[in-house]
């Protein structure tokens, strides 16, 4: 059948609501997402047999999107599509592949890494894969309550099966983290295996339709076969065959780290179409005392804190793709052997994962503020979207353990240039700073992403110096690195930013000569607008590290306000652009027609409050108090 994807989803009726989700039960929230998962989930299958074509021009990455509007909050299916499937199709075996990534498969998985006493260091995790060889089995075992898998998508009850990782003993040694596939519950009936006791863990900030779960075993056996195998092999007698990088494991997390760059940009875009396109109707006190009451879209606060959210959305865009392309040469290259460029996109990956979430997050949370009280209701859309993308500042790696992990790159970076041992181009500036070749300040983008190279190259500096003088002190490095550790995670956010606005502005210059001349001036201005603006806030760094004067600062002022005025024409039409149909946005502030007031009038109808004209309540607990003395 050749269908077209929006209409074909879109007309699927059990997968609309006619009650809003906030009024259903935590349970019913659940039933409610999980049928319409499996009914997506068939649509993603009949996509991949090919017993359903697209015939729009857009891809499965489309049904991804508009399952924003059908689930509201999350897929529960979310972590067996995206990192079951991914984690076998990157770590299995061609054998392990053939036989478990079937289309038609009863499977239903999820990752499970995360215990209760150990998320971020994940050398900790407790849980054991012991070898069996008289039996060619593995034997999964949690010794602790510490050592519960928690927080898993989809484990409470959605899962059959999942990937585990634990620590692989074979005769006694370890060694270390591995994953493991494991079943743990029946097929058919769906009940816990014996030896897996597994439930949900409550309700949550957001992400309340994925069925997060624990999960403990109780020796529990699978075949020797069910560890995925194409880095690393327990062959049949014990042996342990090691792999080439024993960072291999982790590849599931890096490739996450990657993809949720993408996934950010996309909730920035619903969050800046909501607030922009409620600031063109919203009308709050007048400029001047004898004019009509102004689209609040036109105060230049308020376009401060909005068209900062369209930039970062196309940033983060621009540099979701361009991390994406890194990690499939990166992938292609360790296919070949060559494991050289995995430090640099881990590093890379660490430090864009965390920053990324963060500005998102902040930003969402600026777009809910700028649309003042009804920002506020959950018709807005806003708080889910909050909730939703503030989640990402932890999970996939913590914001500061990411950046921390960014800082040991740039430490090796630095000991090699105060070492004046050569650098990779990438790092030269390291040794300009080192040697004082300060250019002179340029207020332009190729200034600013100069000085935020200084800046960078200074924290990256002082906190080395810090290190330096702690282990000069008698530390030893880990608490000396602890020690530093401010200063490190400073560093890291610096590079992370520099990165950004660099990669930004060179595709954006680059994407300039390929589009119209009047596209191509309004994309510069908003690359422009996202460089003076961080240059703006990092004011005091730049000071500090670069040649800026106070003379350049207000220049950069005055120009960021007027990308401010030439931006403000086209807001509306930048976030159209981001075409999210109404569906997606599920927001009354935020749709495409307009009609605000009308949709929050329509949206407040469906309160069960508003079922009967005077609720039992009053009968119940009101009039026995308020009318006691009166009778
Ligand atoms: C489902 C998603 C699909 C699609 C996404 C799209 C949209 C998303 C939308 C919603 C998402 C929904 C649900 C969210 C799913 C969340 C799933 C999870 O959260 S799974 C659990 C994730 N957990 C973590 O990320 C744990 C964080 N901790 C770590 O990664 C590690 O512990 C550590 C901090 C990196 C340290 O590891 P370790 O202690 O082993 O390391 P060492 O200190 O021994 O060595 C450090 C050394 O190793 C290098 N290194 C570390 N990691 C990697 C890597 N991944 N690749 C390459 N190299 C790595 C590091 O550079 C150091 O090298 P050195 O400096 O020593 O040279
Ligand atoms: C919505 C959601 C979905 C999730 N889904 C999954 C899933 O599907 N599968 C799964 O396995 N896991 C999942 N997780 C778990 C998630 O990956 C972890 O919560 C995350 O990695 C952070 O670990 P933690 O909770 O142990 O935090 P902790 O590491 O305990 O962090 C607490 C604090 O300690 C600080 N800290 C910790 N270590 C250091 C250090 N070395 N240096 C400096 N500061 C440090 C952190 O910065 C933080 O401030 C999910 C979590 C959430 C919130």
């Amino acid at each position: 059948m050749m269908i077209h994807t929006n209409n074909y989803i879109l007309n699927i009726k059990e997968l609309w609501d006619d009650v809003p989700e906030e009024y259903l039960s935590h349970k019913e929230r659940y039933e409610n997402a999980i049928k319409k998962a499996f009914i997506v989930l068939k649509v993603l299958r009949q996509l991949h047999t090919g017993n359903i074509q697209i015939t729009d021009h857009r891809t499965p990455t489309n049904v991804y999107s508009i399952q924003d509007g059908i689930f509201r909050n999350v897929n529960p299916l979310l972590i067996h599509i995206g990192l079951f499937w991914s984690t076998i199709a990157a770590q299995a075996s061609t054998e392990q592949q053939a036989e478990w990534l079937q289309p038609d498969s009863s499977m239903i998985g999820t990752y499970v890494q995360t215990e209760l006493g150990h998320g971020s260091f994940i050398r900790g995790i407790e849980t054991t894969a012991t070898y069996d060889s008289t039996t060619d089995e593995f034997i999964l075992h949690t010794p602790r309550l510490s050592a519960y898998k928690w927080w898993p998508g989809g484990l409470g009850n959605t899962a059959n099966a999942c990937l585990v990782m634990a620590q692989l003993y074979i005769n006694g040694t370890c060694h270390g983290l591995h994953i493991f596939l494991a079943q743990i519950r029946d097929f058919d009936t769906h009940k816990p295996l014996p030896g897996i006791k597994v439930g949900e863990i409550g309700p949550k900030m957001g992400f309340n339709t994925a069925d997060n779960g624990f999960l403990g075993f109780d020796n529990h056996r699978i075949p020797r076969t069910n560890m995925l195998m194409k880095n690393v092999q327990v062959l049949r007698d014990g042996t342990y065959v090691k792999p080439k990088h024993d960072k291999l494991t982790y590849g599931s997390m890096l490739l996450t780290r990657v993809t949720l760059i993408s996934d950010l940009a996309y909730q920035l875009s619903k969050a800046a179409t909501i607030a922009v396109r409620y600031s063109a109707v919203r009308r709050q006190s007048p400029i001047k005392s004898n004019e009509p009451e102004r689209q609040i879209l036109d105060f230049v606060s308020q376009q401060h804190k909005l068209f900062i959210t369209i930039a970062s959305s196309h940033v983060y865009r621009v540099v979701g793709l361009w991390m994406w392309n890194s990690h499939k040469r990166v992938t292609a290259d360790i296919h070949e052997g060559n494991m050289g460029q995995l430090p640099e996109l881990h590093a890379l990956a660490c430090c864009l994962k965390a920053i990324s979430s963060r500005d998102a997050s902040a930003l969402v949370e600026q777009c809910r503020l700028a649309c003042g009280g009804h920002g506020y209701m959950m018709a807005s859309n806003l708080p889910q979207i909050y909730a939703y993308t503030t989640a990402a500042v932890t999970y996939e790696g913590e914001y500061t353990v990411l950046l921390l992990q960014t800082a040991r790159y740039l430490v090796k970076f630095w000991r090699l240039a105060a070492e004046h041992k050569p650098l990779p181009q990438n790092f030269a500036y390291f040794e300009d700073y080192i040697k004082k070749n300060f250019e002179q300040w340029r207020n332009s983008p190729e200034g600013i992403i100069e000085g935020f190279k200084a800046i960078v190259a200074g924290k990256t500096k002082a906190a080395y110096d810090t290190l330096q003088c702690n282990l000069r002190n008698g530390r030893e490095f880990e608490e000396a690195w602890n020690m530093a550790s401010v200063q490190l995670t400073n560093a890291s956010e610096a590079y992370a930013r520099s990165l950004l606005c660099e990669v930004f502005w060179k595709e954006t210059v680059q994407l300039s000569t390929k589009v119209s001349k009047s596209l191509a001036i309004v994309l510069e201005q908003l690359a422009e607008l996202y460089l003076m603006y961080w240059a703006l806030e990092k004011h005091g760094d730049l000071l500090l590290y670069s040649t800026i004067s106070r003379n350049d600062i207000e220049a950069l002022q005055s120009r960021y306000e007027e990308l401010l005025a030439l931006i403000r024409p086209n807001a509306v039409g930048l976030v159209d652009a981001f075409d999210i149909r109404d569906e997606v946005l599920c927001s009354t502030l935020g749709a495409y027609d307009g009609r605000v007031y009308e949709r929050m009038m329509e949206e407040a109808s469906k309160s069960p409050l508003n079922e009967d004209v005077v609720n039992e309540s009053f009968h119940k607990y009101i009039r026995p108090v308020t009318m006691k003395n009166k009778l």
